[in-house]
């Protein structure tokens, strides 16, 4: 290109105007050459940008998401899952964006303004110092109406948030908002709140608007304050005039950036609140000492598990006591059974058991070690299989569901596992077999074949510990004859803990727990405790009632 340029002026040296081509020629190169730089320079410096913004992003996504993973159970009974999923996405996203912008934006801007200022500075000290008398006041005013304007854009973003939060809610129980006609009623609520952040978000825009109008208008009285100056100084005869015209070109230089920054104001304002949101999680440390480090080895695990005088408040009603003094022993390769009507701490044995919470009081030993020594990736991966009422599914192949039990697990033993819970025919019946998708949550199985999947892959970790928590309950008594079936082959040889509901499915058990208000009210094997006719056996009335009862109503 330069090439063309000098051909160009070369033969354009006979002309008349061949003097003046020759003056110019060399600062043309060298303009010419600049220009390339500079495109050079912009290219590269919006390539870093891009890069240095990804990376940011998707290092700070990881460690939101690592972080939230890494809390306590009383975080996720007290967060919603959206909101937690709008931090890693929508608040991340705007991060990178304001992130992007104000380096782009601002850093043009502040460099003009500095190397402007200096000029201002070195062609007149005196008009500058009173031009800039009223800085101060305006860098406090800023900083006021910017953390006003900040709290601001936090409600909003929130307010957005929750409007988020009814729409994902609806969607993913599409099936309960269809059966009661509610599609309406979420409509209204979904509009209502959408109206509410725009309303939030329009009193942001206005906020900005205004502080934005503001320091126009401050800038442009500073501009006409330094003609008024610097007109008063050229009659005195302190500058020339050329100088004024200099200092008021320079003036003007610094009032563009200066609007500039403050029209990034706005994007600095949204960054900065999206930011403090993410490094709220990011920084969060969960209360639950994990620190523990010891495991047992496979030959060396009995399997003796002990509730030792435990008394627990899940953290987030720290004032509902579920278990008080509560003890119990479930000797190693037993099954032990607790029963008990709704809501009376059977599930939160479990829990503990998993050390999903730690106890207030008391302690809750496996082989005589405390739940809370043993490194918890040891003890929830391996030593516990917990298979509850509602199996979680992933969105994946039913061989990566299984696998999930053990990643390093071969094919051959995930069929072996499936063999174990009673799935590998219904598997193997799918034109897809192992390979079949099951859909979001495992939407596209039945109740039994997600429960069967779930067991083997509790199976597959080969636990000496097997927590089965009502793990029948949601299923009609065909499928639960099945499931139940798999779930005594798969618990032959471990210590069984199983919480139940329907007394049909505990009857085996070496030991069956009465539990009522968080205490032990009976213990016996069922016969002995059909003979006391007592809580058990009332249970049994009120179930057998309440079969009949469906029954007549069918
Ligand atoms: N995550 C939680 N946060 C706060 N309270 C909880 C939580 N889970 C359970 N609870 C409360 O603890 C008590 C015992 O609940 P738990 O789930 O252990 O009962 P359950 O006997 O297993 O009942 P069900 O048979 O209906 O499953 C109940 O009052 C319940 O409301």
């Amino acid at each position: 290109m330069l090439g063309v340029i000098v051909n160009v002026l070369a033969g354009m040296r006979n002309n008349p105007t061949a003097d003046f081509i020759e003056e110019i020629k060399v600062p043309a190169l060298k303009m010419v050459s600049l220009y390339i730089g500079q495109a050079i320079f912009t290219f590269f410096y919006i390539d870093l940008l891009a890069q240095v913004g990804e990376r940011v992003a998707a290092q700070m996504k990881q460690d939101l998401f690592l972080s939230i993973l890494q809390q306590d159970m009383a975080f996720f009974d007290q967060e919603r899952t959206g909101e937690l999923v709008n931090r890693i996405t929508v608040d991340v996203q705007d991060f990178k964006s304001s992130f992007k912008q104000t380096i782009s934006g601002g850093l043009r801007a502040i460099t003009q303004v500095v190397g402007s200022a200096m000029s201002l500075l070195v062609i007149s000290p005196h008009l500058t110092g009173l031009t800039l008398i009223c800085v101060p006041s305006v860098v406090i005013g800023g900083t006021f109406i910017g953390s006003l304007l900040r709290k601001l854009s936090r409600e909003a973003q929130a307010q957005i948030e929750k409007a988020t939060l009814v729409a994902e809610e609806a969607i993913a129980n599409v099936r309960t908002v269809r059966a009661f006609a509610g599609e309406e009623n979420e409509a209204k609520l979904f509009a209502e709140e959408c109206n509410a952040a725009a309303d939030l978000s329009m009193e942001l825009g206005l906020g900005v608007g205004l502080f934005q109008a503001g320091t126009n208008l401050f800038l442009n009285g500073m501009v006409l304050a330094t003609m008024f100056l610097g007109g008063h100084l050229m009659s005195t005869g302190q500058m020339s005039a050329g100088d004024v015209m200099a200092f008021l070109v320079n003036a003007q230089t610094v009032q563009r950036s200066v609007a500039q920054l403050s029209l990034l104001f706005g994007s600095v304002v949204k960054g900065l609140s999206a930011g403090g949101r993410v490094f709220e999680y990011i920084n969060k440390e969960p209360k639950m000492d994990t620190s523990g480090t010891k495991v047992i080895k496979y030959h060396e695990f009995h399997g003796d598990i002990e509730f030792k005088d435990i008394t627990f408040a899940y953290p987030t009603r720290p004032e509902a006591i579920v278990l008080k003094n509560f003890n119990l022993k479930i000797p190693a390769g037993t099954t032990v059974a607790i029963v008990g009507t709704s809501g009376n701490g059977k599930s939160t044995i479990a829990a503990l058991l998993e050390r999903f919470y730690d106890v207030n009081d008391g302690s809750v030993t496996i082989d005589e070690i405390d739940v809370r020594d043993f490194d918890c990736r040891w003890l929830r991966g391996r030593a516990l299989g917990l298979i509850s009422q509602e199996p979680v599914l992933f969105a994946t192949t039913v061989r990566e569901n299984i696998r999930y039990g053990r990643p390093e697990a071969s094919d051959a033993e995930v069929y072996e596992a499936a063999k174990t819970a009673n799935a590998d025919d219904f598997i193997r019946g799918f034109p897809e077999g192992y390979n079949t998708m099951v859909g979001e949550r495992g939407m596209s199985l039945s109740g039994g074949q997600k429960q069967r999947i779930a067991i083997a892959r509790a199976v597959l970790k080969n636990p000496p510990v097997m927590i089965l928590d009502e793990a029948t309950s949601a299923l009609d008594s065909a499928s639960e004859k099945v499931v139940q079936t798999a779930l005594e082959t798969a618990s032959k040889g471990r210590t069984v803990l199983v919480i139940a509901h329907r007394l049909s499915t505990v009857m085996n058990a070496d030991l069956i727990v009465v539990l009522s208000k968080g205490k032990i009210v009976e213990m016996g094997t069922h016969n002995q405790l059909k003979k006391q006719k007592g809580h058990y056996w009332n249970l049994i009335k009120q179930q057998d009632q309440e079969t009949e009862d469906s029954a007549r109503s069918l």
